[in-house]
C-alpha cells in the first residue's frame, strides 16, 4: 500500500493556467495544463535558465504564482498563505536538493530526524524511527554517530534523502539530486530515488540534466523558455 493510499487520499497533481513572475514583473514560467497522477515518476529537463527549478518550486509551494492553480488532490496550494503551504509541505512533501543542505556538525541521524526538533511531542518518536529506518534502507547505518562533514558526497545525499522521507511523504521533489555526485554515486542515487518512490507508490518529480535519471522515470517533461512542452 502506498503512503498516499494509507492516508486514504490520492494526491494527483493538477496545474492550470499557471504564471510565475519575478518581482520585476518578468514572466518566468507559464504552464497551461499539467497533470501528474499520484505515484508517477516524472523527470524535468531542459536548458539552463529554462524554468525547471521554478516549476519544481511552484509545485512544491515554495513560491506563490502570479496567477493560476496548483493542486495536489484536494489541496489547492496556489491559494494558500505561506504558513499553510509550509504545513502542506511538512505533511506531504520530501525535498532533495543538489547541495544536500545538511547541518555539518550533526550526525546522519541528527540530520535525517531534524524534523523531530520542530514536531509535536506526539510525532517525534515516529520521525526518529522513520529516519533510522530510512538510513538503514539507504545503507548508512554503519556510519552511526559520525558528523556528516566527514561523509562522501554520495553518503551526504543519501542522508538528505533519508531526511526527506522521515515524515513518510506521498511526494518526493528533487532539484538536480545527482549534479554534485560522481558517476557511481549518481547511479546509486538514481536507483535509490526511483526504487524508494516505486516501493511506496510515492510521486517523484525530479529536475535533472542527468540522462541516467530520466531513463528511470515514467515520463520526462522538457521545459524550454519558461514553458513545459506537454
Ligand atoms: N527569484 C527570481 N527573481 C528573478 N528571476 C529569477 C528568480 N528565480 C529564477 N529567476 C530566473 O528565472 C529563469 C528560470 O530560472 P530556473 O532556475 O527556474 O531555471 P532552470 O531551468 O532551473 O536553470 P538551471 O538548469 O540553470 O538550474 C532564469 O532566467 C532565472 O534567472
Amino acid at each position: 500500500m502506498s503512503a498516499a493510499e494509507a492516508r486514504g487520499v490520492s494526491l494527483d497533481l493538477q496545474v492550470r493556467d499557471l504564471v510565475v513572475r519575478s518581482r520585476e514583473g518578468r514572466d518566468l514560467l507559464t504552464v497551461a495544463r499539467l497533470d501528474v497522477p499520484a505515484g508517477s515518476k516524472i523527470g524535468i529537463r531542459g536548458p539552463s535558465g529554462a524554468g525547471k527549478s521554478t516549476l519544481l518550486f511552484a509545485i512544491a509551494g515554495l513560491l506563490k504564482p502570479a496567477s493560476g492553480d496548483v493542486s495536489w488532490g484536494e489541496h489547492r496550494i496556489s491559494d494558500m498563505r505561506a504558513a499553510e503551504r509550509a504545513r502542506f509541505r511538512r505533511e506531504n512533501v520530501g525535498l532533495v536538493f543538489q547541495d544536500f543542505l545538511l547541518f555539518e556538525e550533526l550526525s546522519s541521524l541528527g540530520n535525517a530526524a531534524i524534523a523531530a526538533r520542530y514536531a509535536k511531542a506526539s510525532t517525534r518518536r515516529s520521525i526518529v524511527a522513520s529516519a533510522r529506518a530510512g538510513l538503514a534502507r539507504l545503507g548508512l547505518e554503519s556510519l552511526g554517530g559520525r558528523r556528516v562533514d566527514s561523509f562522501s558526497g554520495g553518503e551526504r545525499q543519501r542522508v538528505a534523502v533519508a531526511r526527506a522521507l522521515a515524515n513518510d511523504p506521498a511526494i518526493i521533489l528533487a532539484d538536480e539530486p545527482t549534479a554534485s555526485l560522481d558517476r557511481a554515486s549518481a547511479d546509486r542515487m538514481v536507483d535509490d530515488l526511483a526504487s524508494l518512490a516505486s516501493e511506496s507508490g510515492r510521486t517523484l518529480v525530479a529536475v535533472s540534466h542527468d540522462p541516467a535519471l530520466h531513463e528511470r522515470m515514467d515520463w520526462v517533461i522538457d521545459v524550454v523558455d519558461g514553458r513545459p512542452l506537454v
